[in-house]
């Protein structure tokens, strides 16, 4: 199996080989698949805010079409606690002050939590994943504990750039599985 570390750093400089242009173009296309998504079931969409200089899809794309089109559904921010890394949730408006915190990370200023459990959908961010939804983050387990706190029920779908990793990625018993991944051309489902 490869090593973890290595493969987050090949997925890192690959993201940052790719052109400020086309990651626009893509981030539009990715938006444009997760509108193919049947969203009926959902009322709370966790989302996460671009990180600056680390190339992330730009999920503002997605965010600025559920504020126009679906106004039922209510967007959620991570709010990372850097001291556990943990995460807390919290309702993103349109009106939301939003400040950056000491990792560059723009996060709500408000505290309007959300629990875990309320949260129907989760668009989450990652480095690599495979073909069996495993999936390699930054490496500090936020999304993991963040995952094993939500309903069995609420859809866990990856958005990424690439294709899936040919190798069966590492992965542990506490590693929580996509149940799918957005990339510019595809949904791939696991
Ligand atoms: N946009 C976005 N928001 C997110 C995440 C994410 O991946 N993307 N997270 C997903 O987990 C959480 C934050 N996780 C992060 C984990 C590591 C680093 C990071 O830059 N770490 C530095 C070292 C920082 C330090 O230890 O001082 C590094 O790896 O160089 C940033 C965010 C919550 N919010
Ligand atoms: N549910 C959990 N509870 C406590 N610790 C956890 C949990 N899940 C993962 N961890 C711990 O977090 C650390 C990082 O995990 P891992 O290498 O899987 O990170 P990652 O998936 O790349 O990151 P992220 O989940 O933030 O995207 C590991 O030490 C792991 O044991």
């Amino acid at each position: 199996m490869p090593d973890k570390k290595e493969v987050r750093k090949q997925y890192a400089l690959k993201r940052q080989q790719i052109h400020p242009d086309q990651l626009e173009q893509w981030s539009t296309d990715i938006a444009q698949q997760f509108f193919l998504m049947n969203l009926d079931q959902v009322k709370y969409l966790h989302i996460f805010y671009p990180i600056i200089g680390k190339q992330e899809i730009n999920c503002l794309h997605i965010a600025n079409q559920i504020r126009e089109k679906h106004p039922n559904i209510t967007l959620v921010l991570p709010k990372s606690n850097l001291a556990d890394f943990s995460l807390q949730h919290v309702i993103w408006r349109a009106d939301t002050t939003l400040v950056m915190n000491a990792w560059g990370i723009t996060e709500p200023h408000s505290e309007e939590y959300v629990p875990a459990e309320k949260i129907d959908l989760i668009l989450i961010p990652l480095l690599a994943y495979d073909k069996e939804g495993n999936r390699l983050g930054y490496g500090k387990g936020f999304y993991d504990r963040f995952l094993s706190e939500c309903r069995p029920d609420a859809a866990k779908v990856g958005l990424s750039y690439f294709p899936p990793e040919e190798n069966i990625l590492p992965h542990d018993a506490l590693d929580i599985r996509l149940d799918s991944c957005i990339t510019p051309d595809k949904t791939w489902e696991f």
